[in-house]
């Protein structure tokens, strides 16, 4: 299934006509240079173009009062005084004799990716569209934004689709009050935003934007609100917030449907934000979202308003949507104070209402983040600022040939859309000696032989970027770890991220240099952590326990991966782990935003009932949802926090709360 594109250059026939300088930002180039750019890489033509359409006022007044929809509708006939008398009534936003055609388009377009997605006609898309929506409210028009399409988009997925559960992340730097006011009691709409706040002084200076509005009555919880209290804010920030708040719950809520407002002024060079975030982390924001809802996902443009990172970063989110894997994420130094003290507030804000977040460190005094952030933590001085900032365009890399490869036993049936590695006779003699010297000293067997040498050839077009991953199903497990690690971080630039998944002990002792991080789901009790870089995640049992090893994976394993940055991610699995099949897919897809979606799957020969649903997410199809998780086991959580406090000295993407000693 395809990913949707929804552009219309009707959309750029509106602009601001007298002088007003908090809008004159918010121009037609902003939709011609971003549809330009995806034209321009060629990710335009790899879409299902889609048209748009208006919005009928039933749909508007899904969300509108009827005199605002009303008021809108006089403003086509309207003159330049009128409708600059008419603005005045709005904070920030400004009319057009066609902006009431645009914001029908805008809404119609939302309409039209809910459609396309929700009958199966596409897996995801993405929606070019102005005027954006998300501050619009009931009965009023705010911050360039006339009619809410995100909002408009969810109420009519609820109504036509009879959907359950809607997700919607708000990942541009302004609050979406207006989507906030539309479902603050509602629990069928969880409402996810980070903006800029510093303490209620940025727009649009709210006091419901803080982290403590967390929702009403039925709809206490569904609100999520991380407050940006500095500008200034990195990748590692958003990284952050996304694998110890927003994925955790988006897990335990299990959405049939993920809306994205999609806003762009959350990037480097953005007048609005000035924050540091580079194009490449919406990539990683899109991928990371593309394992919910059975990867239904729409995303619809709102803000952005620098003209170089708005077109890159659109392009990051689009070829993401089509599957291509992320590209490796630059420079990760971990969060900031001030978002750690956030994310520390907004989870324990939160930790009544999502059993992932009970363990959540209370906040030492519930006082809102109106209190000052801590005396002589580092203030961005002015002329620094005030420079224009730069920074590097992520390398344009075209997805592999060969997405996923697949080395099986000559009796093994490879999987559709699967590369085959036969075993080929001509085996390189400078590989097979190499093996028989290091690994293979005493077996002649050459059928192990065969298959180490086939794994070398693996990685190495792996590293080529002439395949993209692959799985194998070997014998021996240990010798083929053993080969795998030792030829592929051979290379000097290279790092091994394997994840052992299952008992027994791993074949192979990590050294400090740091080349390897091992992270092994167990269920024997671990014994003191040895290195920073064999991290044992003991969990109870038979790993039963969905919830466990979900959040597990979430706020430790990529995390953890995140801040290694791995060349190559090695999945192991070993018999008899029993994890099923819906979870272990949840995994390699999130891997799989590693690596720059370098991964590579060992399996033991037995284990072919897990081929094709391996296969399936090396090939970037979305897992299937695991329903609502229940609670962790206890004992689980117990363990995976004591693990995170032991080794958040070492790696600082396990941080959640600001007392980092
Ligand atoms: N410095 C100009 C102030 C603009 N304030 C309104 C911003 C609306 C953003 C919509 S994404
Ligand atoms: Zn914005």
């Amino acid at each position: 299934m395809g990913t949707a594109l929804i552009y219309d250059e009707e959309m750029t026939n509106y602009k601001l006509l007298w002088v007003d300088p908090a809008c004159k930002i918010e121009v037609p180039e902003r939709l011609t240079v971003s549809y330009e750019a995806l034209v321009k890489s060629g990710l335009a033509d790899r879409c299902v173009s889609l048209p748009v359409r208006e919005a009928t006022d039933a749909d508007i007044l899904l969300v509108h009062s009827e005199e605002y929809l009303e008021a809108v509708k006089k403003t086509p006939y309207m003159t330049l005084e009128d409708l600059m008398d008419f603005c005045s009534q709005y904070g920030d936003v400004y009319f057009h004799p066609n902006i009431y055609h645009c914001a029908k388009l805008a809404a119609g377009s939302a309409l039209q990716l809910v459609d396309s997605v929700m009958m199966g006609k596409v897996r995801n898309g993405m929606a070019l569209v102005r005027p954006p929506g998300h501050h619009s409210m009931r009965n009023a028009a705010s911050g360039f934004c006339v009619f809410n399409n995100v909002a408009i988009a969810a109420q009519y997925a609820k109504q036509k689709y009879a959907v359950e559960r809607i997700l919607i992340v708000d990942w541009d730097i302004h609050h979406g009050q207006g989507v906030q006011d539309c479902f603050e009691d509602d629990p069928r709409v969880l409402y996810f935003s980070w903006h800029r706040y510093e303490h209620q002084k940025f727009w649009p200076n709210l006091r419901d934007s803080d982290f403590d509005r967390v929702g009403n009555e039925k709809g206490a919880g569904f609100n999520v609100n991380v407050p940006w209290n500095k500008v200034g804010m990195k990748n590692s920030d958003y990284l952050s917030v996304f694998c110890h708040l927003f994925l955790p719950v988006a897990y335990e809520f299990c959405p049939d449907l993920v809306l994205v407002c999609a806003g762009f002024d959350s990037a480097i060079g953005d007048p609005e934000g000035e924050m540091c975030a580079t194009p490449d982390i919406f990539a990683h924001l899109t991928h990371l979202l593309m394992n919910l809802a059975g990867g239904k996902l729409c995303a619809v443009l709102e803000g952005g308003y620098n003209l170089t990172s708005l077109p890159q970063s659109v392009c990051q989110t689009v070829q993401t949507l089509l599957g291509d894997p992320a590209p490796r994420p630059a420079n990760l130094d971990g969060p900031c104070l001030s978002a750690l003290e956030s994310l520390h507030c907004v989870r324990s804000a939160h930790k009544k209402y999502w059993s992932c977040l009970k363990h959540a460190a209370d906040l030492p005094t519930c006082e809102v983040s109106t209190k000052r952030n801590k005396v002589g933590e580092e203030e961005i001085n002015e002329e620094q600022s005030k420079q224009e900032p730069v920074w590097r365009e992520c390398p344009k890399t075209l997805p592999p040939d060969i997405s996923a490869a697949a080395l099986l036993p000559d009796d093994g049936i490879c999987p559709e859309r699967c590369y085959s590695l036969k075993s080929s006779e001509d085996l390189d003699p400078s590989i097979v000696n190499k093996l028989k010297e290091h690994i293979l000293k005493d077996t002649e067997d050459c059928e192990t032989l065969s298959t180490l040498s086939r794994l070398t050839v693996l990685i190495d077009k792996m590293e080529k970027n002439e395949i993209g991953s692959g799985l194998a199903l070997v014998k021996d497990i240990s010798k083929a770890v053993i080969c795998v690690v030792q030829h592929a971080a051979a290379a000097p630039m290279n790092r091994v991220l394997v994840v052992y998944v299952g008992d027994g002990v791993v074949p192979f002792h990590t050294n400090e240099d740091g080349k390897t991080l091992v992270v092994q789901f167990t269920t024997q009790k671990s014994e003191e952590i040895q290195s920073k870089y064999l991290i044992p995640v003991c969990l109870q049992k038979d790993y039963s326990d969905i919830p466990g090893f979900i959040q597990a994976t979430l706020s430790l394993l990529l995390p953890l991966g995140y801040e290694y940055d791995p060349s190559l991610v090695v999945v192991v699995q070993t018999s008899g782990c029993g994890l099923s099949h819906n979870v272990w897919q949840q995994l390699i897809g999130l891997l799989r935003g590693l690596a720059q979606g370098h991964t590579l799957v060992l399996m033991q020969e037995d284990q072919n009932a897990y081929v094709g649903p391996t296969a399936s997410s090396l090939l970037g199809d979305p897992a299937p949802p695991l329903g609502p998780l229940e609670a962790p086991l206890p004992e689980n959580v117990e363990s995976t926090e004591k693990l995170r406090l032991r080794l958040k000295a070492d790696w600082n993407f396990l941080l959640t709360t600001g007392n980092v000693k």
